[in-house]
């Protein structure tokens, strides 16, 4: 069996990343790759625990830095217990966000810096990155539409913060891919599914065996 490559995919709320992922793995699986589709907050029976921390209750439960460490302890559990032993077998992670989301939600839109949330994974995580970011990107408020017809419910700690905090993680995702060129890259996510499906894989195609 060939080397398993992680790759994350990212973007806003709403944005088809779940959508995307199935369809993405289901590719792949196609191409003979073995898949382990996983998300973030999770992906670790420790770091599912610490989701329910980061999603529940009132936006003023953590503060911005007490915030940040919990995404970066769930995702240091998540590298070691899930991510880094699937692709020792070969496998191909595909996860539901992953480092790019803290460095745009907590230290883009929520205020840390990037440099300071990089920092966190650099000692959580032993800075280690996907192979492929890939974000998704729709044109203002399209994203937050899409959230809103599929979750009667009501977002959650994170994803009910306001238009302006949403427009920050954009931003703060372009600068990614403008800091990381080679790793991160952003995706139109406009069109039907199937079309956004065949950007990813084009995206993908140098990695692809
Ligand atoms: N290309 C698309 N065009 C229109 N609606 C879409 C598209 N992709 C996904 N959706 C719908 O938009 C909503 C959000 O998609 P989802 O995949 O759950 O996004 P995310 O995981 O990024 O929050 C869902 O109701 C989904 O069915
Ligand atoms: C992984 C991660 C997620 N988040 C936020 C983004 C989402 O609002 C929420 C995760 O919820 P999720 O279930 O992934 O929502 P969505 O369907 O919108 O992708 O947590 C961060 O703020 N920082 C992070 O590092």
């Amino acid at each position: 069996m060939g080397a398993g490559r992680f790759i994350s995919l990212e973007g806003g709320e709403g944005v088809g990343k779940s959508t995307q992922l199935d369809a993405l793995s289901q590719a792949l699986e196609g191409r003979g790759l073995e898949v382990l589709v996983t998300r973030e907050p999770g992906g670790s029976p420790g770091a599912e625990a610490i989701r329910k921390l980061l999603l529940e209750g009132e936006d003023t439960r953590w503060t911005p830095r007490a915030e940040a460490l919990l995404f970066a302890a769930a995702r240091a559990d998540h590298v070691a217990k899930t991510i880094k032993p699937a692709l020792a077998k070969g496998v191909w992670v595909l996860s539901d966000r992953f480092l790019d989301s803290s460095l745009a939600y907590q230290g883009e839109a929520g205020g840390l810096g990037i440099d300071a949330v990089r920092d966190l994974h650099r000692f959580g995580s032993e800075d280690f990155l996907p192979d492929r970011t890939l974000v998704l990107q729709l044109p203002d408020g399209e994203g937050a539409r899409r959230a809103a017809s599929r979750d009667s419910d009501g977002a959650d700690r994170i994803g009910g913060r306001s238009p302006a905090y949403h427009a920050q993680v954009d931003a703060g995702f372009r600068k990614m891919a403008e800091a990381e060129p080679d790793r991160v890259q952003i995706i139109d996510a406009s069109g039907n599914a199937q079309t956004v499906t065949a950007r990813l894989l084009y995206a993908l195609g140098d990695l692809l065996p």
